[in-house]
């Protein structure tokens, strides 16, 4: 089966947050499952620099503006078919804004353009791969599955997956007219939301399947708290709706082999953590005095409930914790947490930022990782949590609560328990998971005892991508019966 992705983002090439580990590591373990898949990007400076030019296996005299091209390429073991339009995608700053974080005005357009040319690919305009089946990610890559309904390529099977409902892609009516759609798809049942244009909602209206990635955040997003305006349409299409938690890259995430640890270890030698640890110390300038060293390691917004935890910081501290936080984004929160660090010196260290190897370090050296996100779709940091032996204190929602067992009394008892759950959006919750958290902690043998069972867990790719292929499979038998 050949399949086309479309994705904004894709690791290691391009990456925001854990949509682009998701598209990277997907294709790799599809191919195990017998599934051959071509990953649609767009052109971004930092593609185009990891990547060969080749020639165009497409060209467009005039795509939204100006001229541009598709041309096969191979990074990272990842097949990549890459839509060159510098007018579109080749700017400095990231992939959705400038270097202030302010939203391109065009990105209406720009993800348009990827979409259109999306669906000129299900719709076999390079001959030699004509994909069976058409998956995106998120509202970027969302408008192709309008292009395809509305004609281009209505009958090719088609999935979509929401990594996250809070991105929605909305944008005023005005724009209707220049994406090139018939007028019947301006309808409710087609790209029409709220007035204007929604990509998501288009995307999620038009696609054969739609999956998330976690069956909590399936469950979550057909109620009005979790559905952002999207939970009707969400509820309507329960059919069709699936959650497949993620897997993690247990080849860059292998405590065994990272080359980014001071030391490595297994679940057999874990007092070799203590290299890393005194690393982390080092380097967020925290006492070394033996007391537990949990971590942060996020995107800095709302979804992520850091606000929650700066407001209990101070009793966070005083329970005898030290902490260490990697984050960068609101810039509220970044000022609330270095005050923090401020107010508390040795004790709470703060680097604002982005460093992959930083957090591979922090997931080898801390004793646990915090996560009190309001809502998340999967969340990935406590799966390298549990692969490192850092155990995750994260909020009872979407897919923290389908990966981490808490530890009360009868998971103890049964030698299962992974890590802390606790009530979302409650400060004073989070501080009794955090002293449950210590006070387990204070005995070493049950505590190794839960680092190691998260240690054994199956997160590899290959259970979630079988879930994928099947449902692959049972959509292109659809097609055909
Ligand atoms: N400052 C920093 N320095 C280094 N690394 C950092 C970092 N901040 C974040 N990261 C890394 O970025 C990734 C974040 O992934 P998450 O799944 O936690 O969240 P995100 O909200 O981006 O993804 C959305 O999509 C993913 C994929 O489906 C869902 O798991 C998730 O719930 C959903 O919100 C992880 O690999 C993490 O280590």
């Amino acid at each position: 089966m050949q399949v086309l992705a479309v994705t904004p983002e894709i690791y290691p090439l391009i990456k925001t947050g854990g949509l682009a580990d998701v598209t990277g590591a997907l294709p790799i373990a599809l191919a195990r499952q017998g599934i051959a898949t071509k990953t649609l990007v767009p052109g971004f400076p930092q593609v185009l620099a990891a990547v060969a030019p080749s020639v165009p296996l497409l060209s467009y005299p005039d795509l939204h503006g100006g001229k541009a091209s598709v041309f096969a390429a191979k990074a990272s073991g990842l097949d990549l078919l890459i839509l060159d339009a510098p007018h579109l995608f080749e700017r400095a700053g990231g992939p959705y804004g400038d270097a202030s974080g302010m939203d391109w005005p065009d990105n209406w357009r720009r993800f348009a353009a990827l979409g259109f040319v999306g669906a000129d690919i299900a719709e076999g305009a390079i001959p030699a791969f004509v994909p069976d089946l058409v998956h995106v990610h998120d509202w970027q890559a969302a408008l192709t599955l309008a292009y395809m309904r509305y004609g281009k390529a209505a009958d090719t099977p088609s999935v979509i997956t929401v990594h996250n409902l809070a991105f929605q892609g909305r944008f005023g009516a005005g724009i209707f007219a220049e994406l090139g759609l018939p007028v019947a798809a301006m309808s409710l049942d087609g790209v029409e939301y709220y007035g204007g244009v929604g990509y998501l909602k288009a995307g999620l209206q038009a696609a054969w399947a739609i999956t998330t990635v976690s069956p909590t955040y399936a469950v979550e997003i057909g109620t009005p708290e979790f559905g952002m305006g999207l939970d009707g349409l969400i509820a309507q299409r329960a059919e069709d709706l699936t959650g497949i938690v993620n897997g993690i890259d247990v080849d860059i995430w292998d405590p065994e082999t990272d080359g980014q640890l001071k030391a490595t270890y297994s679940a057999k030698t874990l007092k070799a953590r203590a290299a890393n640890r005194k690393a982390v110390e080092e380097r967020f300038g925290l006492v070394h005095d033996g007391s537990p060293l949990f971590c942060v390691v996020s995107r800095l917004t709302w979804q992520k409930g850091l606000d929650v935890m700066a407001g209990v910081l101070d009793e966070l501290v005083a329970s005898g914790m030290r902490l260490a936080v990697l984050g960068s984004g609101d810039a509220a929160l970044e000022g609330a947490l270095l005050a923090a660090a401020a107010r508390h010196s040795g004790r709470v260290g703060v680097v604002i930022g982005y460093d992959e190897g930083l957090s591979h370090l922090m997931q080898g050296g801390c004793d646990a990782i915090l996560i009190p996100s309001r809502f998340e779709p999967c969340g990935l940091t406590q799966l390298y949590g549990l692969r490192y032996g850092c155990v995750p204190i994260v909020a009872r929602t979407g897919g923290l609560a389908d990966t981490v067992i808490d530890a009360n009394e009868a998971a103890l008892a049964a030698g299962v328990a992974t890590g802390f759950q606790f009530e979302p959006e409650s400060g004073h919750a989070l501080v009794h998971a955090v002293k449950r958290a210590i006070a387990a902690h204070e005995a070493p043998k049950a505590w190794a005892t839960i680092q190691r069972q998260g240690m054994k867990a199956d997160l590899s790719w290959d259970r979630s991508a079988a879930k994928y292929a099947d449902l692959y499979r049972s959509l292109v038998a659809r097609r055909t019966a």
